[in-house]
């Protein structure tokens, strides 16, 4: 079987340095992919690659068995990569409600989105949407009033509102309190199977939260790949990034 995501031998270079050197990756539809490993390791990287922010400069990249690498970003996007950045692109000015039409208008292109609208599931989407994530009470809170965590959902429910089938998530728990991180964890369960994930965390606790396979990183290519209990007990992985402590004490 085809996997929904399979990086084969893929490489970037900046100035001719290789920021991810041969990195082969799959992931199967509806997984959860945790992506971790050292600073520099060519995590966010690799997620730049698949989304094409970045254009390889070698091997294959292919998502439901169509090759991406030479696509423009827009249209990867529109294949259904959604992709999370570290910086919140929500739009501060607009309400949650008004943030997610503008994502599902993205969607479709505007002739199916105005016909869309005249039809009153479309805003049982929305709020069962914004139940989701947990801001079915910020409905109609500007986003800039929004805490930090729940700009971190907003932006999950807008790739969700974008039909990504495929979401990337790079670091989405950073400067997150520990009951946002665990509210966060939660929704990266529930999604579980109904979309596939990829993951890039330095949060060790959270990536064992929510990990099932965890793919390490480490100078550009893939160092290990499998369950958690064996990452972390992988002396290669404890050498480079996990010290003698293991992931719950990372
Ligand atoms: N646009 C760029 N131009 C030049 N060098 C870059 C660029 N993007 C990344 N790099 C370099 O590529 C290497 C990998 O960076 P990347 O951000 O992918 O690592 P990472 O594993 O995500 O690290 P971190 O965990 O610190 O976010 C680093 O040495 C970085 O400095």
């Amino acid at each position: 079987m085809t996997a929904h995501l399979e990086l084969s031998d893929v490489s970037a270079s900046f100035n001719g340095f290789k920021a991810v050197n041969g990195l082969s990756l799959k992931v199967e539809k509806g997984e959860l992919r945790c992506l971790i490993g050292p600073n520099g390791a060519g995590k966010t990287t690799a997620l730049d690659l698949i989304c094409g922010k970045t254009v390889p400069s070698g091997g294959s990249i292919r998502f439901k068995g169509i090759e991406l690498g030479r696509h423009d970003d827009y249209q990867i996007a529109r294949s259904g990569v959604g992709r999370k950045f570290q910086v919140p692109s929500v739009f501060r000015q607009l309400t949650v409600r008004e943030n997610l039409e503008v994502a599902y208008c993205k969607r479709n292109g505007v002739l199916a989105n105005l016909l869309r609208w005249a039809h009153s599931a479309d805003s049982d989407g929305l709020d069962k949407l914004a139940e989701f994530v947990g801001l079915s009470d910020q409905l109609n809170v500007p986003a800039a009033h929004l805490s930090h965590g729940q700009t971190q959902w907003l932006e999950i429910a807008l790739l969700l509102a974008q039909d990504a089938e495929l979401i990337l998530l790079d670091e989405p728990t950073a400067g997150m309190t520990v009951q946002e991180t665990q509210k966060t964890a939660d929704i990266c369960n529930r999604l579980k199977g109904k979309h596939t994930i990829i993951v890039v965390e330095h949060d060790m606790g959270f990536v064992k939260a929510i990990g099932d396979i965890i793919s390490v990183m480490h100078q550009g290519k893939l160092l290990a790949e499998g369950p958690v209990a064996e990452i972390e007990n992988n002396p290669k992985v404890k050498q480079v990034y996990l010290g003698s402590v293991g992931i719950s004490g990372a």
